[in-house]
C-alpha cells in the first residue's frame, strides 16, 4: 500500500536543506542597463565538481504527470547541482528527500508556482521533473562531464501523491 505524501507550501526555510529558490527576490535586485532592467543577481550557484566538468544549460519539455502519482524512487547527482526554472508559467511539484546515512528518508513534496524555479544542491535526493497539467518547458542548469553523476534509489514501499491540489498547472498570482 503506497504511503500518501502531503503537498507543502514552498518557503525558503522549508526548502533550505535541499537547495535554493530561484525567484524575483527584491533583496537581490540591481537596476542595470540604464534603469531599463532589473537584475536579480546570483539567486543560486551551479556547483559542479571533477576534472573536465562543465555547467550546461538545457531545456526539458516535461509531459504532465497523471495523479494519483506514485513516487517509488528518488535520485541524486553527486557531481553537480541541478536547477529547474519553468518557462511555461505552469505550477509544478518538486519532490525531495533528506539523506539518512546515504539513503533517502521520507520524501517531501512542495508546490512550486510557475514563476519560481529551484536549484537542487549537489547530491540532494530528488525525484525527476514533475510537470503538472500541461506540457511544460523548463530551463535546466546542470553538469556535463566525466564520472557517474546519477545515483538512483528505489523505495521498498512506494509513496503516492493523491492529487496535484491547486497546482493545476495554471500559475495563480
Ligand atoms: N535525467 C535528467 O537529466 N533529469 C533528471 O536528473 C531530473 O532530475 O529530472
Ligand atoms: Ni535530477
Amino acid at each position: 500500500m503506497a504511503r500518501p505524501l502531503v503537498i507543502e507550501p514552498l518557503t525558503k526555510a522549508a526548502f533550505a536543506p535541499f537547495g535554493t529558490i530561484i525567484e524575483a527576490d527584491p533583496s537581490s535586485v540591481r537596476l542595470i542597463n540604464g534603469g531599463t532592467t532589473e537584475r536579480f543577481h546570483a539567486l543560486a550557484r551551479a556547483d559542479v565538481v571533477g576534472d573536465g566538468a562543465s555547467v550546461i544549460i538545457n531545456l526539458f519539455r516535461g509531459q504532465p504527470r497523471s495523479f494519483p502519482y506514485v513516487v517509488d524512487m528518488v535520485e541524486r547527482h553527486p557531481l553537480g547541482s541541478q536547477s529547474f526554472s519553468p518557462l511555461s508559467g505552469h505550477n509544478w511539484l518538486a519532490v525531495v528527500a533528506p539523506d539518512e546515512d546515504g539513503r533517502p528518508g521520507v520524501p517531501r513534496v512542495f508546490r512550486v508556482s510557475g514563476s519560481r524555479g529551484l536549484n537542487y544542491g549537489r547530491n540532494v535526493w530528488h525525484h525527476p521533473l514533475i510537470a503538472v497539467g500541461a506540457v511544460c518547458d523548463f530551463l535546466v542548469v546542470d553538469r556535463e562531464g566525466p564520472g557517474n553523476n546519477l545515483v538512483e534509489f528505489f523505495y521498498e514501499e512506494p509513496f503516492v501523491i493523491e492529487s496535484a491540489g491547486n497546482s493545476d498547472g495554471a500559475s495563480k498570482p
